[in-house]
């Protein structure tokens, strides 16, 4: 699979062009940033020192201009582009990749609403893309193998709601939990998970753990779109780099015993690497810097409550790792190829 990445100067680029270097299948072609970005010229490892030694590929400012010379004719050799821009950026431009064969792997939030008209309120843009909307599909691996592998659009999950959904989906897919009670989601994210873009609140000094866009922030609609039931969302930035945890409290139905529960995670995980059932409540440390995704969970039938917690790396399995599964599947690998033993057929 040849590929393009847009966003190569961002934090969530950087870690998937590191996955991507240790592909065997994906071959890496064009490493772009902004017209104006004070990226354009650097090479990769120059940018991001991790990689020194493994990835010199030269970072080139994407534009219209751009596209034309080396998208436009039938003659490209691109099979694949990943998205790791701004949403607005990904909603402008999918549309012309598919138009032109090539597979597009959106990881912003651009095509992850169904609903065009939620995008002014929690994106702050009238998407222009409906056509391409509605094509997108939502790429939580571990849920929608099949779906991702006939799509040529995918919509990457968030960091928040990928470990929602997979601590929410095996309660409301089973329909364990009871219809409109309260479903409350709270999340804890590093401040790796604002982007590498300077700002005051993330700054060394300023940042403390507090919540944050309480009762209005853009993955509340995600993650209840993709639940299939209404969700409160508190989301909190935490002082420290990377890693993300949700714990999240919901209400059983009357007749549902703890068994059910845990036959509803054991079955929905018995057979997915990357998504570990762990027998104490998931740490950060266990998953920073790796694919994974830690869930535990604990039921009180007296109270009809189930409380679940799920530990990930926003920026691998909330974002670049989870984009890689979405490209296994779509070459018909393992979902977990190259993950857990980089660059070897598993
Ligand atoms: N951080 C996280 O934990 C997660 C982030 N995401 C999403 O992934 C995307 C990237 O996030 P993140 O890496 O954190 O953000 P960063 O701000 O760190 O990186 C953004 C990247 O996009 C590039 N970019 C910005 N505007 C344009 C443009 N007009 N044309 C081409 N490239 C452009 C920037 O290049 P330059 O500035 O050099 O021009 C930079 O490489 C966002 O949509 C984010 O919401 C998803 C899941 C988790
Ligand atoms: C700490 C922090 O600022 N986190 C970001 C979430 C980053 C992310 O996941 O972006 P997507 O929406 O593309 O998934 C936020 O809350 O907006």
């Amino acid at each position: 699979m040849n590929v393009i990445v847009i966003g190569a100067s961002g934090y969530v680029g950087a870690e998937l062009i590191g996955l991507l270097t240790q592909h065997n299948k994906i071959s890496i072609q064009h490493l772009l940033v902004s017209e104006n970005s004070t990226s354009s010229g650097k090479t990769f490892e120059q940018l991001h020192a991790r990689w020194q030694g493994i990835c010199a590929v030269p970072l080139h400012s994407f534009s219209p201009h751009w596209f034309d010379q080396h998208i436009s004719s039938p003659e490209h050799n691109i099979d694949a582009v990943f998205f790791a821009t701004p949403h607005e950026f990904s909603a402008q431009w999918a549309q012309a990749f598919i138009e032109q064969g090539i597979k597009v792997f959106d990881l912003s939030g651009g095509f992850r609403l169904k609903d065009a008209s939620q995008y002014p309120v929690h994106y702050g843009f009238e998407h222009q893309s409906l056509k391409a909307l509605q094509q997108a599909q939502y790429g939580l691996a571990e849920w929608q193998a099949n779906e991702i592998a006939a799509s040529d659009l995918i919509a990457v999950p968030g960091c928040y709601p990928t470990a929602s959904l997979l601590s929410l989906k095996p309660i409301t897919s089973n329909a364990l939990h009871q219809e409109n009670s309260l479903i409350v989601v709270n999340g804890i994210s590093g401040v790796t998970g604002a982007g590498r873009k300077a700002s005051l609140a993330t700054s060394f000094c300023e940042v403390s753990l507090t919540p944050y866009n309480i009762l209005q922030h853009r993955h509340q609609p995600e993650i209840s779109q993709e639940a299939n039931a209404e969700v409160i969302f508190n989301p909190h930035l935490a002082p420290y780099k990377r890693g993300l945890l949700v714990t999240i409290t919901l209400q059983l139905k009357a007749e549902v015993t703890s068994k059910q529960v845990d036959e509803a995670f054991t079955q929905a995980y018995q057979d997915t690497p990357l998504v570990r059932i762990v027998n104490a409540w998931p740490k950060i440390d266990n998953v920073a810097h790796t694919p994974f995704a830690d869930l535990h969970w604990q039921v009180d039938e007296n109270k009809h409550v189930v409380v679940v917690s799920c530990a990930i790396d926003n920026l691998l399995k909330g974002a670049a790792s989870q984009a890689i599964q979405c490209a296994n599947i779509s070459l018909g690998l393992p979902s977990e190829y190259s993950l857990l033993m980089p660059g070897r057929d598993l």
